[in-house]
């Protein structure tokens, strides 16, 4: 089973590393846009060397050569894991492997942020099929560029297991716990849930990172998840 991801949407080193403090093991954690926007690769590599894995949450969208140029750099950080967004096309995603080859970095699609429901989609997006089909359509076209995987809510992961199989990484954020607070997030579930819809990955920020005890909450959360 692998660890829950923690997002450590944070804005200084600072916060960072009082953070993780309060931890004594080794964690699987994600740096997103606020964190590496600010702090850059240097605080990546920081924390590779403190011995966490890293899935660094970029979602890059743009022309195939300039990600594929991106990701050449993003390989040399050594992160377990990083992304794109899938509705950059097939040539972004091909692009994207290209640039991160021999790196060991898995990459993964984002198909319909968790942030969004089907009527957002087809008012913002003016994509009129159910959700459903749209995460899994960009699924398959991630399956097809080679890709380990997407990022999707645990609500598709089992049509997603179903479509692309098994191995097919289902990296799904949006995790609460029973009583939580959905914030901005639409698609949300517990980790149990996401265990029993064949997530295989959580990430989880705000129910740890803002929670009065971080290292007690990562417990209930890890066991919940793994189904002790
Ligand atoms: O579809 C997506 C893609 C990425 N995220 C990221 O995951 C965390 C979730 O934070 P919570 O506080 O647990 O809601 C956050 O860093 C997002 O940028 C996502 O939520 N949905």
């Amino acid at each position: 089973m692998n660890k829950p991801i923690i997002a450590l949407d944070f804005s200084t080193r600072t916060q960072v590393e009082e953070f993780l403090s309060k931890f004594d093991e080794s964690l699987f954690v994600k740096v997103g846009m606020e964190l590496f926007y600010q702090e850059g690769p240097e605080l990546v590599r920081s924390i590779k060397a403190m011995g966490h894995q890293i899935f660094l949450d970029l979602k890059l969208h743009d022309i195939p050569n300039t990600v594929e140029s991106a990701m050449r750099g993003l390989a040399k950080l050594g992160v377990d894991m990083t992304n794109v967004h899938a509705a950059g096309g097939m040539d972004m995603m091909k692009a994207a492997k290209k640039g991160l080859e021999g790196s060991g970095t898995q990459l993964i699609a984002v198909t319909q942020l968790t942030s969004t429901d089907e009527a957002g989609m087809h008012e913002d997006q003016l994509i009129y099929v159910s959700l459903e089909e749209s995460v899994l359509h960009y699924a398959k076209q991630a399956k097809r560029a080679g890709l380990d995987g997407v990022v999707c809510s645990v609500m598709e992961a089992g049509a997603i297991e179903q479509a692309c199989g098994k191995d097919f990484l289902k990296v799904t954020p949006g995790i609460r716990l029973a009583d939580g607070n959905a914030d901005d997030q639409k698609r949300i579930a517990t980790p149990a849930k996401a265990r029993l819809q064949g997530s295989t990955h959580i990430v989880v920020g705000r129910a740890i990172t803002t929670s009065d005890d971080p290292a007690a909450s990562y417990r209930q959360i890890t066991n919940e998840w793994s189904g002790q």
